[in-house]
């Protein structure tokens, strides 16, 4: 018997209602499998943690997450409690930098059945891959002066190690699909950090005759994940440009609720983070309407990453066929409660 021991951290807000949904769900893969279980250890870390004791995780935090195979996180902000910038610092970006997730990988595919926030979508099959441990995501920089002098620096880290990690990534996925990679960059207003990024693209792409490679500006390719998401292919990101990109992606499939991810950490010494892509979304917080799809598409993700590709291939298709039969939240269109979706799903694995 196979056991994959996973640290959940439910978060806050939705992330709290649609993790207990999506172990719902593994618990019956683990059934259907029948040579895997699961190991759940769940950690409070959230903002209400953080109202007790001072801090998002206590000081041995990390280590403790770090003896699981995978992290499985929900959500994490609530801004009436913490600063988001304080909240998300101190768990899901300490836990992607610490944990060396450099790689997050956040697929766009239209499901049957979901009706697109497109008119008349084309059928789309996108994955960003999203650079995910530095770029604009940096704490580099500060504050100084009062009132209207005050000043405020941010400064982007781009490494070339990291920069052409997430591209080489990006080509060996897209020479397993479609064959072509779509660089955002935005090197006619960012001076240094993106001509630097697209020299990079074009050294990387030159590596790899056999494989189509196109730059795009982040603003017209947002425009183009509307206009045409289904002539992308693989589309490589900065941390911040994958971050925005990955939730037009959502939108386009119908709803934010349904967006997967995987924070991939690639050389073995910690854990990977698997998330959906969407924050704890307090405006429908206790209504019990929050779309679980997000997260139990990223069980597939979790699933997939520890070896399980054929379950969790087999549980894809079942979530398309509940959502093909109508069994949709409010944020879809639908009349169907969180749970219910979920129970639909359970009941569909089991036959
Ligand atoms: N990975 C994470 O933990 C993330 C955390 N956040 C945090 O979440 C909080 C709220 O952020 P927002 O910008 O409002 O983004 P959000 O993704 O939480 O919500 C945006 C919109 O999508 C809807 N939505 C989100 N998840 C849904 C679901 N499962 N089912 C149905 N509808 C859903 C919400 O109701 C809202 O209308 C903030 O504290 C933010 O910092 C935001 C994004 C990612
Ligand atoms: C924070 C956030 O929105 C993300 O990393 O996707
Ligand atoms: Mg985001």
């Amino acid at each position: 018997m196979k056991t994959l021991n996973i640290a959940s951290i439910p978060g806050d807000g939705v992330g709290k209602e649609i993790m207990p949904e999506a172990i719902r769900v593994l618990e019956k893969v683990a059934q259907v499998h029948g040579g895997l279980q699961f190991k759940f250890e769940e950690f409070p870390y959230s903002c209400d943690y953080y109202l007790k004791h001072g801090a998002m995780m206590p000081e041995d935090g990390m280590d403790r997450l770090s003896q699981f195979d995978s992290v499985f996180l929900g959500a994490v902000g609530d801004a009436s409690k913490v600063p988001d910038h304080i909240s998300l610092w101190g768990l899901l970006l300490k836990i992607r930098q610490e944990f060396q997730q450099e790689i997050n990988i956040r697929p766009a595919k239209l499901l049957k059945g979901i009706n697109s926030k497109l008119a008349d979508p084309k059928d789309f099959d996108i994955v960003v891959v999203r650079e995910n441990s530095e770029g604009e995501y940096s704490s580099i920089g500060g504050r100084i002066f009062h009132d209207d002098n005050e000043i405020a620096i941010q400064n982007n880290v781009f490494s070339k190690r990291a920069t052409k990690q997430a591209m080489n990534i990006a080509f060996d996925l897209a020479s397993k699909r479609k064959g072509l990679v779509t660089s955002a960059t935005k090197s006619n207003g960012i001076f240094h950090a993106m001509p630097f990024w697209d020299e990079i693209f074009e050294e990387i792409s030159e590596k790899h005759p056999n494989i189509k490679s196109e730059s795009k500006h982040i603003d017209a390719l947002a425009a183009y994940f509307i206009t045409h998401p289904h002539e992308l292919d693989v589309v490589v990101g900065s941390n911040l440009f994958g971050d925005i990109l990955s939730d037009v992606g959502a939108a386009i499939m119908g709803s934010i609720g349904v967006a997967p991810s995987a924070n991939l950490n690639l050389n073995g010494k910690y854990p990977s983070m698997f998330e959906p892509v969407h924050g704890s979304a307090p405006d429908i917080v206790g209504k019990g309407i929050a779309n679980p799809i997000g997260q139990i598409w990223t069980a597939k993700m979790l699933l997939e990453f520890n070896g399980e590709a054929n379950i969790a291939e087999h549980l894809l298709k079942v979530i398309e066929a509940v959502t093909a039969d109508g069994y949709q939240t409010p944020d879809l269109g639908g009349k169907y409660k969180m749970t219910e979706v979920t129970d639909e799903i359970i009941k569909r694995l089991g036959q």
